[in-house]
């Protein structure tokens, strides 16, 4: 079975979530993209619910499924949200914003009562780090914020290269939000949530991509099958 197989397979476990008249949180990436299409089969069999994308990605893909969507404007809480991870930890800690969508990501999950993470399993690890963590940054004085960024490091008990996200076209990676994005060669985050907190300390750090207690389930499909971990 191919990793986009193994995809398909979370996002239909996912699914089954999933109730009539729910408010749902549409993920993005290549591993929610199989949840918004399952999602849209449903809607067309009649399946009521409402979703808010997480992405202009998003958006699009859900508009041609047919999934009625709203704003977090229009309703108070998101009954849950599925999306997907670069990385996660024994502790559902996630690195997300490989694709550049944490920083809606993040608001739709912190909306959410629930937020189950679908992924293949090469995503679980023991300590969050091999994958860049993403840190969602405002052009301006973006050496004074990698500045910053290094001491919250370095006060965390991590170090390594930084590099400013450039897109397919060689042109510095712009969010849907206009921000650019630092990656953080990390290697291996020991102790996670305090990083995060330093990070949300720094004025120019819109958002990072360190998901700390907001998953409650991950679903991983792996060649053996699919496992469900709970937060403890
Ligand atoms: O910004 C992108 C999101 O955080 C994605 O959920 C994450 O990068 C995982 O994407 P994929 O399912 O394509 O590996």
């Amino acid at each position: 079975m191919d990793m986009d197989q193994l995809k398909r397979q979370a996002a239909a476990r996912a699914l089954e979530h999933v109730r009539d008249g729910m408010k749902l949180g549409l993920g993005t990436g290549s591993t929610a993209k199989h949840f918004v299409e399952l999602l849209g089969e449903k809607v067309a069999g009649g399946m009521k619910v409402v979703g808010v994308p997480t992405s202009e990605a998003t958006r699009a893909q859900a508009e041609a499924c047919r999934i009625p969507l709203t704003t977090l404007d229009a309703i108070d809480r998101l009954d849950l949200t599925v999306d997907g991870a670069d990385e996660l930890d024994p502790a559902l800690n996630l690195i997300k914003g490989g694709g550049g969508a944490l920083l809606r990501e993040k608001i739709v999950a912190a909306a959410s009562d629930r937020m189950i993470v679908i992924a293949d399993d090469t995503k679980w690890v023991d300590v969050l780090g091999r994958f860049p963590l993403p840190v969602e940054v405002i052009p301006f004085g973006l050496a004074a914020t990698q500045r910053a960024m290094a001491t919250a490091f370095a006060q965390s008990g991590v170090s390594g290269q930084m590099g400013l996200r450039k897109g397919r076209d060689g042109h510095v990676f712009v969010t849907d939000g206009g921000h650019w994005i630092v990656d953080a060669h990390l290697g291996r985050i020991t102790d996670a949530p305090h990083l995060a907190g330093l990070l949300s300390l720094i004025p120019g750090v819109v958002e990072h991509g360190l998901f700390i207690g907001l998953a409650s389930i991950a679903v991983l499909a792996g060649a053996q099958g699919i496992r469900v971990v709970e937060r403890r």
